[in-house]
C-alpha cells in the first residue's frame, strides 16, 4: 500500500491536519483508509473556525467529505460484489462437485451391474439346465468385456423382478436385453480405443478421441421389453399403436409397456390387450428403464422430447416413428413399420447419441441450503425469456467462473446440439449436427446490433443470473414446457447431462440430419442456374 497525504497548515500556524487516503496496489480504495479520512475530514470540520479563516479552506473541506463519501460508497458497493461473487464461485465449485460425483456414481453403478451381471451367469452356467445357451453368452460377455476390435463396453443390465402377487412369477427373472456399442471414423482402423484425448509425442501434438462418431448398436441377447410412448388425441397414432402392439406380442413375442392413458384406449377397443402393461403411480415411472429394452414413439418431436424427458437417468434406445408435421428427430415411416422393427430387433443399429443439459434453478433466497429445487435434463433447450412482462429481459451471464455478457432483449436460449434445429435456430442461432457435444448460447430479438450467437464446449457450466437491478422477473421452460420464474437474485444453472438419448437412425446419424434439414427446412432451396448465360471464357 501506497498512502497519499494531503497535508495543510493554515497561514496562521495552527497545527498540521492531515487527511491520508490509503490506496491498495490494485488501484481500488479500501473501505477502512476512506473511513479514516472521513473521520480526519470530520474532525478538521469541528475544529472551531479561527477569525479570519479562509472561506476557501472550508469549501475545500466540504468537497473532500463529499468525495470521501462517494468513494465509502464505492468500497462498499464492491465488497458487496465481492462477496456475492464469492457465494458463485462457492456454488459453481459446488455444482462442478456435484457433477463430477454423478458421473462417477453412474460409472460406479454400471461397474457393478456389470460385475453383478458376470456374476448372475457364472451361477446360472452352474445352475441352469439350459447350460448351453447360458455358455455362449457369457463367451461373448468376456469377449466384449476386454474390448477387443475397438469396441467399447459391454453392457448387460438386467434386474430381478418378483412379483409378490403372483407364486408363478415369484421366481420370474426380467431380463434387460443387452447390446453393444462400437463406433468409427474415417482413417482409423483399429486403434480407436487410445484414452488420451490429445498425445504429445515427439513434439507432435495429436488427438486421438474426437467425439463425432459414428455409433453402432449390436444387440448381444433379445430385446424382451419395448415401450411405446404415442401423441395424444390423434386417431392415426391410435391406430398405429392398435397395430403395432398386437403385431410385437403376436409375432415377435416381446412384453409390451404403454401409458395409463393408452392402456385405457386398448382395452376399449379389445379386452384381448389385457396383457399389455402399465404403470400405477409416477414413481414406477423412474424404474422403467431398468425394464424396458426399447422405447418406441409414435408422434412428432414432441413425443420424442415427452419420451426423452420420461428418464431423468438413463433412457434406452429410442426408436422414433414420424407421425408429426415436421419429423427432425423421427426418421422412421409408420407404413413400413414392421420392417423397421424387424432390423432394429434384429440390430445392428446406427444410433445417434443426442446429448441433454442438465438445469437447475438456485434460488437467492436459498443461499444457505443449495439442495433446493429438482434438475430439469432437457433435450431441445432451456429458454429464459421475459414471459409475459413488457420490459427488456436483463441477464447476466456467466460461463464457468468468467462474466459472458449481459442479455438486453426478449431472452436467452441455452440448447443442445440437437435443439440447434428447433427454437435456436428460429432466433438466428447455428444449425449443428446433433453428435456434436457443445451448448449453444443464442440471444432471442438482443437489442444490440452486435450479439452474434455462440457455442459453448460441452465441459463448462453456465449461469443466467436475474441482477437485483432487473425490472422485472424472467422465466425459464424446460424444452417448451414446465414454466419457472426467476426472481431477481435467481440464477440458472446449466452441464452438460451425463445421460444421453440413443435415438435409432434410418441410415446414420449424419444422413438422417441433413436428410431432416432438406426435407424438414428446405435447407438451402434455389432453382438451379441455367448453363446458358455469360462465363468467364478467359480464366
Ligand atoms: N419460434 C420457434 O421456433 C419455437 C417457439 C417455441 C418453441 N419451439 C420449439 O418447440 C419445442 C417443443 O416442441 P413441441 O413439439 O413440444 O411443441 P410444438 O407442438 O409447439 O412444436 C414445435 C415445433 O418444433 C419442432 N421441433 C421440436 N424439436 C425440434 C428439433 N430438435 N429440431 C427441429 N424441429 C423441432 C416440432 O417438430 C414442431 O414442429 C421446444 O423445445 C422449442 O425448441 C420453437
Ligand atoms: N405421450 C404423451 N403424453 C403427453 N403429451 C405428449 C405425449 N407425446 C407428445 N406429447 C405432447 O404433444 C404435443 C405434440 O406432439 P408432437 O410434436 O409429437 O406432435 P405434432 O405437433 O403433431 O408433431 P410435429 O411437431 O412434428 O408437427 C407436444 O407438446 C408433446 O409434448
Amino acid at each position: 500500500m501506497s498512502p497519499s497525504k494531503l497535508d495543510s497548515t493554515d497561514s496562521f500556524g495552527h497545527e498540521e491536519a492531515s487527511v491520508s487516503c490509503s490506496k491498495p496496489e490494485n488501484g481500488c480504495v479500501d473501505s477502512l483508509s476512506i473511513f479514516h479520512s472521513e473521520k480526519a475530514v470530520e474532525e478538521l470540520l469541528q475544529q472551531t473556525p479561527v477569525a479570519g479563516m479562509d472561506e476557501h479552506l472550508i469549501e475545500f473541506s466540504e468537497a473532500l467529505r463529499t468525495v470521501a463519501k462517494a468513494l465509502r460508497r464505492a468500497a462498499e458497493g464492491k465488497a458487496s460484489a465481492q462477496a456475492e461473487a464469492a457465494e458463485w464461485k462457492r456454488r459453481y465449485e459446488l455444482e462442478r462437485t456435484r457433477n463430477l460425483q454423478m458421473e462417477q456414481k453412474a460409472r460406479m453403478a454400471e461397474q457393478f451391474s456389470a460385475e453383478k451381471n458376470g456374476d448372475l451367469d457364472c451361477e446360472r452356467v452352474k445352475n441352469s439346465d439350459n447350460q448351453s445357451m447360458l455358455q455362449n453368452e457369457s463367451n461373448e460377455h468376456s469377449e466384449t468385456g476386454c474390448m477387443k476390435h475397438g469396441i467399447w463396453s459391454h453392457e448387460v443390465l438386467r434386474d430381478r423382478e418378483s412379483d409378490s402377487n403372483s407364486n408363478a412369477d415369484r421366481n420370474k427373472i426380467m431380463r434387460k436385453a443387452s447390446f453393444k456399442l462400437s463406433w468409427w471414423c474415417n482413417g482409423e482402423n483399429g486403434d480407436q480405443h487410445k484414452h488420451d484425448i490429445v498425445s504429445f509425442e515427439r513434439g507432435n501434438i495429436t488427438t486421438a478421441e474426437r467425439s463425432s462418431k459414428q455409433i453402432s448398436l449390436k444387440w448381444e441377447s433379445d430385446p424382451q421389453t419395448v415401450l411405446i410412448l404415442t401423441k395424444p388425441n390423434s386417431v392415426s397414432v391410435r391406430i398405429l399403436c392398435v397395430q403395432m402392439v398386437r403385431w410385437l406380442r403376436e409375432r415377435k413375442k416381446l412384453n409390451v409397456y404403454v401409458e395409463p392413458r393408452v392402456k385405457v384406449e386398448l382395452l376399449a377397443e379389445s379386452s384381448n390387450f389385457s396383457y399389455v402393461q402399465t404403470w400405477k403411480d409416477d414413481s414406477e415411472i423412474s424404474h422403467l428403464h431398468m425394464k424396458v429394452d426399447l422405447v418406441i414413439t409414435l408422434g412428432g418431436d414432441g413425443t420424442v422430447l415427452w419420451a426423452a424427458s420420461m428418464f431423468k437417468g438413463p433412457v434406452p434406445p429410442i426408436v422414433p416413428f414420424s407421425l408429426g408435421s415436421l419429423g427432425f428427430m423421427t426418421p422412421f415411416h409408420s407404413e413400413h413399420f414392421k420392417d423397421c422393427l424387424d432390423s432394429v430387433l434384429r440390430g445392428p443399429i446406427s444410433i445417434t447419441l443426442r446429448h441433454r443439459l442438465l438445469c437447475r434453478v438456485v434460488r437467492d433466497a436459498a443461499k444457505n441450503e443449495y439442495e433446493t429445487e429438482e434438475p430439469f435434463l432437457v433435450l431441445n433447450e432451456v429458454t429464459i425469456d421475459r414471459g409475459i412482462s413488457s420490459y427488456l429481459t436483463n441477464l447476466e451471464c456467466y460461463c464457468d467462473n468468467s462474466f459472458v455478457t449481459c442479455v438486453q432483449g426478449d431472452g436467452l436460449i441455452l440448447s443442445t446440439t440437437s435443439g440447434s434445429t428447433a427454437y435456436s435456430l428460429a432466433a438466428g442461432g447455428s444449425m449443428v449436427h446433433p453428435q456434436v457435444p457443445g451448448i449453444l448460447f443464442t440471444p432471442i430479438c438482443p437489442h444490440s446490433l452486435s450479439f452474434r450467437p455462440l457455442i459453448l464446449p460441452e465441459h463448462v457450466t453456465v449461469r443466467i443470473m436475474v441482477p437485483f437491478n432487473s425490472r422485472s422477473p424472467a422465466w425459464a421452460s424446460f424444452d417448451g414446457k414446465d414454466r419457472k420464474l426467476l426472481a431477481a437474485g435467481d440464477a440458472l444453472l446449466c452441464s452438460m447431462a451425463p445421460w444421453p438419448v440413443p435415438t435409432a437412425c434410418q441410415v446414420d446419424s449424419t444422413n438422417d440430419f441433413l436428410r431432416s434439414i432438406h426435407d424438414g427446412l428446405h435447407w438451402n432451396l434455389r432453382k438451379t442456374q441455367s448453363f446458358d448465360g455469360p462465363r468467364d471464357r478467359d480464366l
